[in-house]
């Protein structure tokens, strides 16, 4: 038996991550700011937050944002701390109080109350962390993504509202349109805003920009900053967006493909996604231990799976049934072959349940690192059996999205990074940007 080590990683309650950066986000917003000086005491904000709500004589200022992430496997609560210390010193991030909760808000589907109790827990984990006094100034905001996505709207709609009610009951600020479903296109942009923010990229001209690929429970992302015509000319026109950040317009290549996330792929795979299950019915699949015969609960239904008894299993066999969820189904940008890439959620678990990156520190791969590894697993099936059973598919399928989806090279570069300077790497920290940008909130 096989520990998820995000599970003990998760279940700390109240982890205060306290780093500063106060250099590297300085040296951000200066840029990103450059009108910022002395002594005109205009405000690094000053284009985010309208100007009746600068702190002009502010003292040292701290405030927050709430933001959650409603994903289809679970949902997470992140507490940012912003420090202004002085109305002439740049405001930083302090640090993040991050939790996650097990499963996601739609295994609740049928019970709407208690999937927003599962919120109301993590969200008092914000009342001990953010000072009485800045409840009523600290908004906090849900946004779902895919496992909502799929549900029917009226099952869609009864979570977020129970959830809305909690947030109500709360003595935060509740913004208009704080519980939502968010278009898959921004859950690209926000998780490219805060890699590139967290590594400081968008100090620059745009020149070293790193995209980001999320691999989700049911959809799976890619954005980048295009830096060819080429590339603007052959995309698709709703796979490029303008959106503006930080002062700065960026014209990103970004899609969200709803279906393609790993545990949609798996169904998939079986050849049981967008399917009438029959009672009973077995779904068998070359990339499972032969023996197999289990079930899976996902989305609401129960689904029965095993390996092929008979048949054939191993890389090849599962490969090739892999390759007929992703081929001639994704759009394949050119000028990404050669770039490397910043590469989150799924991606990062399953290099690290496999010791192909170590799971705190993350690390460097190339894309045939993937297969080779899945090569490893399904042609020893047995010796991976204390591991998830889908250990051999679910590398397959990312080596298959990879190199037939997206069409990267072998040797494509993937950064794996779970935090930079102790902050997730996640989609919630560009949001909680565009939030405070858009109520105005600075203390
Ligand atoms: N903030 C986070 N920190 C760590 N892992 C995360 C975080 N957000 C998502 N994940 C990982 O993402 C994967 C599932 O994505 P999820 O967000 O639940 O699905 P979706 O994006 O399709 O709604 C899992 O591997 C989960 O552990
Ligand atoms: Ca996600």
């Amino acid at each position: 038996m096989t520990v998820d080590p995000r599970l003990t990683a998760s279940s700390d309650p109240g982890r205060m991550t306290s780093s500063r950066l106060p250099i590297l986000l300085a040296l951000v917003f200066s840029s990103l700011f450059p009108v910022f000086s002395h002594s005109n005491r205009e405000m690094w904000f000053q284009d985010l937050f309208p100007p009746n709500t600068c702190p002009i004589n502010a003292k040292t200022n701290t405030f927050y944002g709430i933001m959650f992430d409603a994903g289809s496997t679970g949902t997470r609560i992140h507490i940012y701390t912003f420090v202004q210390k002085s109305p002439e010193i740049l405001p930083e991030l302090e640090g993040e109080i991050f939790e996650s909760v097990k499963p996601g808000l739609s295994a609740y589907a049928d019970q709407p109350e208690k999937g927003a109790e599962s919120v109301k827990r993590l969200l008092d984990m914000a009342i001990d962390a953010v000072p009485p006094h800045l409840w009523k100034k600290t908004p906090v905001v849900l946004k779902a993504t895919a496992g909502l996505r799929l549900l029917s709207e009226e099952k869609a709609q009864a979570l977020l509202s129970e959830v809305k009610e909690v947030f109500e009951e709360s003595p935060f600020l509740v913004p208009e349109d704080s519980v939502s479903i968010m278009d898959g296109s921004y859950e690209g942009i926000l998780a490219w805003i805060t890699v590139n923010f967290l590594t400081g990229q968008l100090a620059g001209h745009n020149q070293h920009t790193t995209g980001t690929l999320d691999l989700g429970g049911a959809s799976t992302q890619i954005t980048f900053l295009p830096r060819f015509e080429e590339t603007l000319k052959e995309s698709p026109r709703d796979f490029l967006t303008s959106f503006e950040m930080f002062n700065s317009t960026y014209k990103l290549y970004t899609h969200s493909y709803l279906g393609f996330g790993l545990k949609a792929a798996r169904l998939a795979t079986l050849g049981a996604l967008n399917t009438e299950v029959a009672d009973g019915q077995m779904f068998r699949s070359s990339c499972l231990p032969k023996q197999l015969e289990a079930e899976w609960h996902f989305g609401g239904v129960k689904y029965r799976y095993g390996g092929n008894k008979e048949g054939e299993t191993g890389f090849k066999p599962c490969y090739l049934e892999v390759l007929k969820v992703v081929k001639g189904k994704l759009h394949q940008p050119d000028e990404i072959r050669g770039s490397s890439f910043y590469a989150f959620s799924y991606y990062y678990d399953r290099a690290a349940d496999t010791n192909l990156i170590d799971y705190e520190q993350g690390g460097v791969l190339e894309v045939r690192d993937f297969e080779r590894k899945a090569k490893e697993v399904c042609d020893n099936m047995e010796r991976f059996s204390s591991a998830s059973p889908f250990l051999c598919m679910d590398l397959t399928y990312i080596t298959a999205l990879l190199k037939e989806g997206f069409g990267f090279r072998d040797n494509t570069l993937l950064q794996l990074t779970k935090k930079v300077n102790n902050i997730e790497t996640s989609w919630t920290l560009g949001a909680t940007f565009h939030l405070l940008q858009s109520l105005g909130i600075t203390y």
